[in-house]
């Protein structure tokens, strides 16, 4: 199975790698323009970053399947607190399938910043004193003491919004 991922971050690559191993996946990252802000802030807006990917890294391939996957922050709850939330999408080029990852709620002392307009990834940087945790553990990883990671958390939205692909569960959907 030829599939095309709308990034070049390695653990969006790996996590696409583990999640389908089963149907030994040719993997193609593809440098394409999310279409959103570098940190998306709603949900539709991670929601709509992953769909671009998709169908930007299906467009410039050969690919049975784009694949999009997009982290963003959110407010929950009636306090202005943030979480980390990641989606996905795929594309045959006909369909557009979606699927959601974990929600992690954001420290303070980072939803803060995030708030004011920082991205995510060099705010855990500096909290963490590590170089680009957002290519290895990512924020996922760190703010679960490693009972999650990126690549698996991830790995949830690819295996949600590819279910629907490779199950019949769907076909009598209108
Ligand atoms: O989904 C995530 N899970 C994590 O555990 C995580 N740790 C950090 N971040 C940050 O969230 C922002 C948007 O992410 P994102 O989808 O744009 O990814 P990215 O910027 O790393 O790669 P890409 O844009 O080159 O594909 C970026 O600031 C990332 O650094 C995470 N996002
Ligand atoms: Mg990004």
């Amino acid at each position: 199975m030829e599939l095309a991922v709308g990034s070049t971050n390695p653990v969006k690559i790996d996590a696409v790698e583990r999640t389908l191993e089963r149907y030994e996946p040719t993997v193609t990252a593809v440098d394409v323009d999310s279409g959103v802000s570098e940190q998306p802030r709603s949900l539709e807006e991670t929601v709509s970053g992953a769909e671009n990917r998709a169908r930007r890294a299906l467009a410039a391939t050969e690919a049975d399947y784009g694949v999009g996957l997009e982290g963003g922050v959110v407010r929950l709850g009636a306090t202005p607190k943030l979480s980390l939330i990641m989606w996905g999408a795929v594309t045959d080029g006909d369909r557009l399938e979606r699927g959601g990852g974990p929600t992690l709620r954001l420290p303070d002392r980072v939803a803060e910043r995030v708030a004011d307009g920082a991205e995510l990834g060099p705010v855990m940087d500096d909290l963490l004193g590590t170089e680009n945790v957002a290519e290895a553990e990512g924020a996922a990883g760190a703010l679960t003491d490693g009972l999650t990671s990126r690549t698996q958390a991830l790995g949830e939205a690819v295996a949600a919004s590819f279910g629907p692909f490779v199950t019949g569960y769907y076909d009598i959907d209108t």
